[in-house]
């Protein structure tokens, strides 16, 4: 049972700190995906996304504050709340040597999928993987990688999905198809998706909303196409510089 309400956020992340020794990596930040909404996560490097990420996948442990996924407390019932998550990124990419069917089912059986071959085929189809089944993975292009990526973290129908840089070194136009597919996943269903990405324009494109970190911190949040005119900017990207090189300035704003 939900622990916070019946119909929580697929999200909820309340006063997270990560620290390492003297670094200060994410420094009490709050924020929700909602059903149906796209939120980027957005900052210069070193700003705290990846810990974040890495936060709410549990690889690592927060120092301080609280994630809910669906309403399922991370830390008290992990794998519950686990079930409820997947995940895509560039710099974690699928064991090259197994063709992508044997990808497919490998994570289908850790993630326990029922009628997985079935699941198998129909990932196939949506994401126009079916003549590559049995080609290595490790051969694959870029764009077609990232496909088959995407494919194993539909998998277990997740609620919350994480994508960290989904569309970082692919063409235009197979950057296009998976902000499609993307954009399908929270329109049809009821899940909701944390993108990050240094694509402006891309962000502005599928981001409902956006959050701006800056050393560790959210300094600005809001809907991407109307944040930069609020901050007298001309443009998504102006506003990110500002923040990366004068968060002070925004943060005291
Ligand atoms: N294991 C670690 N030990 C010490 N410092 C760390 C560790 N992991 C991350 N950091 C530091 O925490 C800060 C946030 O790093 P993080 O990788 O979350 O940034 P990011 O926003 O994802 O950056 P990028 O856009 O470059 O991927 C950085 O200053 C980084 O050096």
């Amino acid at each position: 049972m939900a622990e916070s309400s019946s119909n929580p956020p697929v999200l909820s992340v309340r006063e997270l700190c990560k620290s390492y020794a003297s670094t200060v990596a994410v420094d009490g930040i709050s924020f929700e995906v909602g059903r149906n909404e796209i939120v980027g996560l957005l900052g210069p490097n070193g700003a705290g996304k990846t810990t974040t990420i890495n936060m709410v996948l549990g690889v690592l442990e927060p120092t301080s504050g609280a994630i809910h996924i669906q309403g399922v407390d991370l830390s008290k019932r992990r794998s519950q709340a686990l079930e409820y998550t997947n995940f895509a990124a560039v710099y974690a990419p699928l064991p090259g040597n197994l063709t992508v069917v044997q990808n497919l089912r490998y994570f289908g059986m850790i993630y326990g999928v029922k009628r997985v071959s079935e699941r198998i085929e129909a990932l196939l189809q949506e994401f126009d993987l079916a003549r590559f089944r049995d080609t290595k993975c490790g051969v694959l292009s870029s764009g077609e990688q990232t496909r088959v990526a995407l494919a194993k973290a539909m998998l277990n129908r997740p609620q919350l999905l994480l994508l960290d840089e989904p569309t970082a070194s692919l063409d235009p136009s197979t950057a296009r198809d998976i902000r499609a597919r993307i954009r399908d996943f929270t329109a049809k269903g009821t899940g909701g998706v944390l993108w990050t990405s240094h694509n402006m324009y891309e962000v502005e494109e599928v981001c409902d909303r956006v959050l701006f970190m800056s050393r560790g911190k959210v300094l600005l949040q809001g809907d991407p196409r109307k944040l930069p005119q609020e901050h007298g900017k001309a443009t998504l990207e102006e506003l990110f510089i500002t923040v990366a090189r004068e968060p002070l300035a925004l943060e005291h704003a």
